[in-house]
């Protein structure tokens, strides 16, 4: 949930009030997990779960401590007035859902009309995987990536879609395999040319498609 602030609504994803539980604790609370479940935390096969868990779980939700915006500070100048789009499609896309804490699978394309400056590709792909890392709803990560670009890049224009299957829809709940929840955010002239739309989503067009789940 987003705070209000005077100055706009800030993330609230990085601020907790509570202190973050010790290594003990978490492992604590997944033992508890495996006896809800039903099982026998004690038993030989389950007897260092907790720990496996809490490593994995350092792995899924590592974009808490990072912050994106540093991502794309070093940019470059020297491209002899490239302004035209630059496209990067078929990212790989890791995340969870924030009401089940269960995957999410898909792939993003990220694009940005660059004034004057441009960035080493690969970090596109970064402020995604550190908002992926977080507990998302795919509408929010959209936003947050296609803002975050917008923000420091000041480009004449980002376009972000994603593609993805939710595992809470798919494994669990109401059982839909091979649907693919489809968003975007277009900013700047993505928004506002018909054109520039068009040229962007015919880019991407041969990649999209059924995602896996
Ligand atoms: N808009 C949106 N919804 C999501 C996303 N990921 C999961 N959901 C949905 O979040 C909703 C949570 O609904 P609830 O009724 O509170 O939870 P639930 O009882 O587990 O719902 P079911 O999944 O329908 O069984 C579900 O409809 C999910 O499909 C997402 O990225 N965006
Ligand atoms: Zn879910």
């Amino acid at each position: 949930m987003n705070i209000h602030t005077p100055n706009g609504p800030i993330d609230s994803s990085r601020a907790s009030a509570e202190p973050r539980p010790s290594r003990e604790e978490a492992e604590a609370a997944v033992r508890t997990l495996l006896r809800w479940s039903g099982d026998n935390p004690a038993r030989e096969g389950l007897i260092d779960t907790p720990a496996r868990v809490v490593r994995s779980y350092e792995e899924f939700f590592d974009g808490y401590d990072t912050d994106p915006v540093e991502l794309l500070a070093r940019s470059f100048e020297e491209t002899d007035g490239y302004d035209e789009m630059v496209v990067l499609r078929d990212i790989r896309l890791e995340s969870h859902c924030e009401h089940h804490m269960v995957p999410i699978i898909g792939k993003a394309h990220i694009a940005y009309l660059p004034a004057g400056r441009v960035v080493g590709i690969s970090k596109l792909a970064r402020v995604l995987e550190v908002y992926a890392k977080r507990l998302q709803i795919q509408e929010k990560l959209t936003a947050q990536v296609a803002n975050t670009i917008n923000d420091v890049l000041k480009p004449k224009g980002v376009a972000v879609v994603i593609e993805a299957a939710h595992q809470c829809m798919t494994t669990r709940g109401v059982h839909k395999p091979g649907v693919t929840m489809v968003t975007s955010r277009m900013l700047g002239a993505f928004r506002d040319d018909a054109s520039t739309r068009r040229e962007f989503m015919s880019l991407i067009q041969g990649s999209r498609g059924t995602v896996e789940g």
